[in-house]
């Protein structure tokens, strides 16, 4: 629909299947207390997957000018992200950067936008990280990058093993940062 970043929601089928799944939990829907909420649940779940809308290429434009390849290194970006197992929240913060190289450089906010692209659709944590790398180096062609997720799971907070608090770390490195990362992604 063409007032959501995502493509091909559909509001309806969004709308009756959270109706659906209240009544499956044994709420009436049509009490005049949960009127609002099947719009208010598929609203929802439109801004958290908007990741999938995202034209990350038309935003990685290098800047014009001159600018030195020195590196850029963004510490601790916050994100929320969604666990596609049990569609629960995972958020925590991502340090990303690069060695600019073919690419050149971009703009500071457009790396937060690639956080934000990838945090935006059903996740593991894992395969965030590596999309985010992969778009650092399809579209920055950089002489080395890194990628440093942290983040805290709610599946396993408010379920299961009901253990909250748990920091998870993923971390990817590559060109000649491998062997040797700079001191933010060292921690
Ligand atoms: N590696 C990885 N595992 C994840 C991530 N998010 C959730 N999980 C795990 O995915 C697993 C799904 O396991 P299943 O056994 O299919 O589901 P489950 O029975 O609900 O698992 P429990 O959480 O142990 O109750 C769980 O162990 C979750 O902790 C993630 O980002 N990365
Ligand atoms: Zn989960």
């Amino acid at each position: 629909m063409a007032d959501s970043p995502v493509p091909s929601f559909d509001r309806a089928a969004s709308e009756a299947a959270v109706r659906a799944l209240l009544r499956g939990l044994g709420q009436d829907p049509d009490a005049p207390e949960l009127e609002d909420t099947p719009s208010r649940v598929a609203e929802f779940w439109a801004e958290r997957l908007a990741g999938y809308g995202v034209d990350l290429g038309a935003e990685l434009k290098p800047l014009p000018g001159d600018l030195s390849p020195v590196p850029v290194i963004l510490e601790r970006i916050p994100f929320v992200s969604t666990c596609e197992h049990h569609l629960a929240p995972f958020e925590g913060h991502a340090t990303i950067g690069y060695l600019p190289g073919e690419g050149g450089t971009v703009g500071l906010s457009k790396l937060v936008r690639v956080v934000q692209a990838y945090a935006w659709r059903l996740q593991v944590q894992e395969r965030m990280a590596q999309q985010i790398a992969d778009a650092l180096q399809t579209h920055l062609r950089p002489a080395a990058w890194g990628v440093d997720l942290v983040a805290v799971h709610t599946c396993m907070a408010h379920r299961g093993v009901k253990t909250p608090g748990v920091p998870v770390r993923t971390t990817l490195m590559g060109g000649i940062w491998r062997t040797d990362p700079p001191a933010p992604f060292r921690g």
